[in-house]
């Protein structure tokens, strides 16, 4: 059983449009919209991870970060603990640095059933504000 602790950002400008994007065809839960984000690494905490992962990802630098969630999943193959991280100031400006689509979509507008199962909850949080 493969155990994973994952750090993502949800990046949601003044608008309240989230920055989304697409997981590469060959990756686990293929095809899905994601918040960017991966693996925490060894000595590295959740917030760091996180704002490593989006640099690599999305090309930003979180200014702040705020816990917005932490969930638990268990997957038939992998256990994942999960750190959501709200990010509303950042320097400069979101894409898909490495080949993946990304789009800003209205927070309303998100549907749980285009992410991974384990981010319903906070799909459903974001949609009800
Ligand atoms: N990035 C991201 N991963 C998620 C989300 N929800 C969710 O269940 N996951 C799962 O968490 C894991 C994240 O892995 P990842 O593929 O992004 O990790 P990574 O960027 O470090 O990838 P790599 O090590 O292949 O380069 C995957 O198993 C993925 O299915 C989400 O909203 N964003
Ligand atoms: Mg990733």
């Amino acid at each position: 059983m493969k155990i994973l602790n994952i750090a993502v950002g949800i990046i949601r400008n003044p608008q309240g449009e989230i920055f989304i994007t697409r997981r590469a065809a060959d990756a686990h839960m293929a095809n899905k919209l994601e918040f960017p984000g991966g693996k925490i690494e060894a000595g590295e905490t959740p917030e760091q991870a996180m704002s490593r992962e989006l640099q690599e990802e999305v090309g930003i630098t979180p200014v702040e970060a705020v816990l917005f969630d932490k969930l638990e999943y268990q997957f038939p193959d992998r256990h994942i603990t999960l750190w959501f991280w709200l990010v509303e100031r950042w320097e400069g400006q979101p894409w898909g640095k490495e080949g993946q689509p990304g789009e800003w979509i209205a927070q309303d507008q998100l549907n749980a059933e285009d992410f991974p199962p384990a981010n319903e909850p906070v799909i459903t949080r974001l949609a009800q504000r």
